[in-house]
């Protein structure tokens, strides 16, 4: 594991987050993982994604997964006072981030072109369904739009079944994945040109689709009209007496052992199972043999089994199981977040941002306007300014204290 201080890399950059949902939201809350000051700019009634879902006080699992340890400043930007406000925050921002369509961030007077007039030295990330230009660029979308019209959808489902999305909001959370690896970039880039000059970063959900998808892209177009195979035999899913498992043979040797565990010994001298290549032409009857096997015993007898020679075997598990998973409580990879809706209540799970260690990773999320004095304050807004910008409605009001 990397030392403590190249975890934080981001520390004392500042991060404008104007974007809802979960594509921009996550890449906020990365940044933010990584030592940055992130504040999250809502409009009053918050994020969009405060309200879906299970919902509490403005809270959901989406609000609290992909949030977490950032300010929240709750400014209406239909407002002129509003809209200065926000553009004071951009100006002195790191990086800005958007993900309203195309367009709208322009209206609003925080495009990218406004915005690096202001700060020249900003990285700007714009987050949207398909670009922000071409003959669909003000085509709105969200992760399950994404999915379906990227062709996910299909990829995900098995062959000849129903169209399925990937439930984790794939679109959205590679989205925020792609965009914090290309702030990296853009920011290890401005620290290298002379003048320090920004750059602004244009994401799609389409992009990002597309470049989950690139090795299908690459058969279909190799393989022309001859029909699609796997990549290997076996790989996949089996059912067992108790559920399922996954096997994979990704090599002879794996294979030869599969067949001596579950009683086809002859497999290992089978000349038309001696290589991938051949394996794949007799697919059909080497998956008829282990849906026929696996059956007789359970799904932990078989991945031991399995395991023993070195093949490679997991048994099928609900996500819910990690909860309460040795090797996860081993990595620390749950940490309790505080509940904001209700700190009466046992905290939730958060889950740590895999390659940063334990100690840093960074509390819950906010609660809408929980930080708006806070921010207003350091801006040198006085009390009464900020009181009068509440009762004009510029600004939310404070959250109720619990
Ligand atoms: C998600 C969307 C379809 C939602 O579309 P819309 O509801 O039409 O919202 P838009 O973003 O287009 O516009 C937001 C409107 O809010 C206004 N707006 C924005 N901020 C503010 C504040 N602070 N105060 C007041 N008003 C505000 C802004 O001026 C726009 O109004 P007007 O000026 O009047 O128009 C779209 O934003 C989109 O395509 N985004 C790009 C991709 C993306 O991130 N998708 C969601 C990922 S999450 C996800 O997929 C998921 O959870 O599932």
């Amino acid at each position: 594991m990397a030392s403590a201080s190249t975890h934080l890399a981001y520390t004392g950059l500042r991060v404008l987050d104007l974007s809802q949902g979960i594509a921009g939201p996550y890449c906020g809350q990365i940044l933010r993982q990584l030592g940055a000051e992130v504040i999250k700019a809502e409009p009053l009634e918050g994020d969009w994604s405060r309200r879906i879902g299970l919902a509490r006080d403005g809270m959901t699992a989406i609000t609290m997964a992909f949030n977490r340890g950032k300010r929240s400043l709750a400014c209406n930007a239909r407002h002129p006072e509003g809209r200065a406000l926000l553009a004071l925050l951009a100006a002195r921002a790191d990086i800005v981030i958007q993900s309203f369509r195309p367009g709208v961030a322009q209206r609003m007077g925080l495009g990218p072109a406004e915005v690096r007039t202001m700060n020249p030295s900003v990285i700007y990330v714009s987050i949207s369904g398909f670009g922000q230009s071409g003959p669909e660029a003000r085509r709105p979308a969200t992760d399950v739009i994404a999915q379906a019209v990227s062709g996910m959808a299909v990829t995900n489902c098995a062959p000849g079944g129903t169209p399925a999305t990937a439930k984790p909001y794939i679109a959205d959370v590679s989205c925020g994945l792609y965009a914090a690896n290309a702030v990296g970039a853009a920011l290890f880039a401005r620290e290298r040109s002379p003048e320090g000059v920004g750059t602004h970063l244009d994401l799609s959900l389409l992009a990002c689709m597309a470049a989950l998808q690139n090795p299908l892209l690459i058969e279909h177009v190799w393989r022309g009209d001859a029909p699609a195979t796997a990549a290997t035999v076996p790989q996949g899913l089996y059912a067992t007496a108790d559920g399922h498992i996954a096997l994979a043979a990704m090599s002879d040797a794996m294979f030869a052992a599969i067949g001596e565990v579950i009683g086809q010994p002859a497999w290992r001298n089978d000349a038309h199972m001696a290589t991938a290549a051949s394996r794949l032409a007799v697919a059909g009857e080497i998956d008829a043999a282990l849906r026929a096997a696996l059956p007789a015993q359970t799904s932990a007898q078989w991945v031991a089994a399995f395991t023993a020679r070195n093949v490679l075997a997991g048994e099928v598990r609900h996500a819910t199981q990690l909860l309460d998973d040795a090797q996860v409580r081993h990595l620390g990879l749950l940490q309790p977040m505080a509940r904001p809706d209700d700190p009466s209540l046992p905290p939730l799970p958060g889950v740590a941002l895999p390659g940063i260690d334990a100690t840093h990773q960074v509390p819950r999320a906010p609660r809408l306007g929980e930080h708006t004095q806070e921010i207003l304050r350091e801006l040198r807004f006085d009390d009464a300014r900020v009181a009068a910008l509440m009762q004009a409605g510029v600004l939310g009001p404070s959250p109720p204290p619990h």
